[in-house]
């Protein structure tokens, strides 16, 4: 007899032989997924026979006893019991859980489909007689569900409904994401994945199309299973953040090896920032180049040390922006995010979200509002694209840009007169189910400030090409170079800047070419040491 809380569901196999490869079968694709490291099976065979349904089951089932993995049931309760299967999976428009259960006893594998936070709530409450795991979904669109009743719910929709089931105590259920994933998303997806206090991620990832799907069944797995177990769900590779070791001679290294390499800066970015953004980078010694033109996305962001900067101010094709994330996600190339606005308007939600949602970036930097409305924090609407009230409380504003550093597994800075930077990548260590070492409140924050220099709130697009400084500093990076220190470099140099450009300018005119003459001389010439903007811990 097996015992159902030592399950592993780290690579959960869900069937379908409608997509299989010619030259394969249902079986052969099951045991080739065995022998490669799938830690459970489903059976889900919609529009089968029942009698050619038990068939398959009987045979699935003496795979899996070969190899010490539970079969499950998707659905019919009746073969489950038949054939004594290891347990049943359910939905929600299925049988009742209370009558699943009934049916099952107390000894086999209950799995519910679940979607939303009430479910969660609704499984929390039958308490640990009643579901044993969940799988929660659909995390992307898939082809798989014909008419799917759910739209997909992203990284995000996952840990909300992981939140839940922490908040309320459902400490006995495991849990599964589902839907659309596959190579290319699920080491971010898995380390995005994680309740609000950090403590609870999924417990592992079911797939259907990636392994049913796959002419090579074996190797498709043993390449998931591989990405599960590194245990290091970082995309881009220079994340050796030691902030004890940020000072000015790095700053100083940071920005030869900047100049050294000449990082590529493609930026999509709103019509105000288009020529102080290219200006900056070319300051800064980069090379800009600005483009929406689709079909060249993966052409440039192939060029070494090409970078993303990523601005939604006034914005491109939601189609457009969502294929220049994919390019630069897919060649591991770096993409800094501006959510312009995150909130202001309900499309600005929406396509910010999006983006969240299907993306994943190095750097997200906004203005106190976005930061505050990006980590839930914000309390009053945002007023337009500029930051509005900076004036709120500092411990506030770390509080949400450690949350949203955490929850995108980035470098989070907001921008005001004191800027805010905090570093969520926690080098990329993450674990199945116990989530993050850190928890958000102790991932490092630090502030960089030089003063109240209001002029730099009143030219239009400063905090767009500060987007541009970070792009131009992360672009630079070679591989085992820091994140962190690299944005801490833009951050303070930019800031530093500022404050010699208001002492040179005559007024927010010639503010802004001051402010790009500071950056070119700051960059060919003075050292780090310095700057006048300091750096504190947060
Ligand atoms: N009062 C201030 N004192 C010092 N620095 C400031 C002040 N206000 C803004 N800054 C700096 O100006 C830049 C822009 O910050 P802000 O928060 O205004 O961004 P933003 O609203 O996104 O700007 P925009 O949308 O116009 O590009 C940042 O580098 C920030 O550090
Ligand atoms: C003014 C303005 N409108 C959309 S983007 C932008 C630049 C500052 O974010
Ligand atoms: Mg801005």
């Amino acid at each position: 007899m097996f015992d159902k809380t030592k399950v592993d569901y780290s690579l959960y196999l869900v069937t379908d032989s409608t997509m299989l490869p010619p030259g394969t079968t249902l079986e052969s694709q099951v045991y080739a997924a065995l022998q490669n490291g799938v830690t459970l099976v489903q059976l889900r065979e919609k529009d089968t026979d029942t009698k050619i349904f038990i068939q398959h089951a009987v045979k699935v089932q003496k795979l899996c006893r070969e190899f010490k993995v539970p079969l499950i049931i998707n659905d019919r309760v009746d073969v489950a019991l038949a054939i004594d299967a290891d347990g049943v999976h359910v939905g929600q428009g299925d049988m009742p859980i209370s009558m699943v259960r009934k049916l099952v006893g107390p000894d086999k594998i209950v799995g519910w489909s679940v979607g939303y936070e009430h479910e969660v709530q609704e499984l929390a409450a039958m308490g640990p007689q009643g579901v044993d795991y969940v799988g929660l979904g659909m995390v992307f669109p898939t082809n798989t569900k014909k008419n799917p009743k759910k739209s997909p719910m992203g990284p995000r929709g996952v840990s909300k409904l992981l939140d839940t089931l922490q908040t309320s105590n459902a400490t006995w259920c495991r849990t599964v994401a589902i839907g659309g994933l596959h190579p290319d998303n699920i080491p971010r997806v898995l380390s995005q994945m994680c309740s609000n206090d950090g403590k609870r991620s999924v417990d592992g990832i079911a797939v259907v199309s990636d392994i049913m799907a796959s002419s090579e069944a074996g190797k498709a797995t043993k390449r998931l299973r591989n990405l599960i177990d590194s245990k290091n769900y970082q995309y881009v590779d220079f994340v050796v953040n030691n902030p004890e070791s940020h000072s000015p001679a790095l700053e100083k290294e940071y920005i030869q090896v900047t100049t050294l390499n000449s990082p590529l800066i493609h930026h999509i970015t709103n019509k105000v920032h288009y020529n102080f953004g290219a200006n900056v980078a070319l300051a800064l010694g980069s090379s800009p180049i600005m483009s929406e033109i689709e079909s060249e996305f993966v052409e440039l962001s192939q060029v070494p040390h090409a970078t993303l900067l990523l601005n939604t101010g006034s914005v491109a094709p939601l189609e457009s922006l969502t294929s220049a994330m994919r390019a630069y996600n897919s060649a591991g190339r770096p993409i800094v995010f501006d959510p312009v606005g995150f909130s202001a308007t309900s499309v600005r939600l929406q396509l910010n979200s999006h983006l969240l949602a299907y993306g994943q970036f190095a750097c997200i930097k906004g203005n106190a509002g976005e930061i505050l409305s990006l980590a839930d924090l914000n309390t009053g609407k945002m007023r337009g694209v500029d930051s509005g009230d900076n004036g709120s409380n500092l411990s506030l504003l770390v509080e949400a840009t450690k949350i949203v550093a955490f929850r995108y597994r980035c470098v989070a800075v907001c921008t005001g007169k004191i800027d805010v930077v905090a570093d969520g990548t926690c080098e990329g260590k993450f674990k199945l189910s116990s989530g993050s070492p850190l928890i958000p409140s102790q991932i490092p924050a630090y502030k960089v400030e030089c003063g109240d220099i209001p002029v730099m709130g009143r030219i239009t697009a400063s905090g767009c090409s500060l987007g541009t400084t970070i792009a131009c500093l992360v672009g630079g990076l070679s591989k085992d170079q820091s994140l962190l220190s690299a944005v801490l470099t833009a951050v303070r140099l930019y800031k530093s800047a500022g404050y010699l450009a208001s002492s040179r300018c005559e007024g927010s005119g010639s503010f802004q070419v001051r402010l790009i003459d500071a950056l070119d001389q700051m960059f060919q010439g003075e050292d780090p040491q310095y700057w006048k903007a300091t750096l504190s811990s947060a």
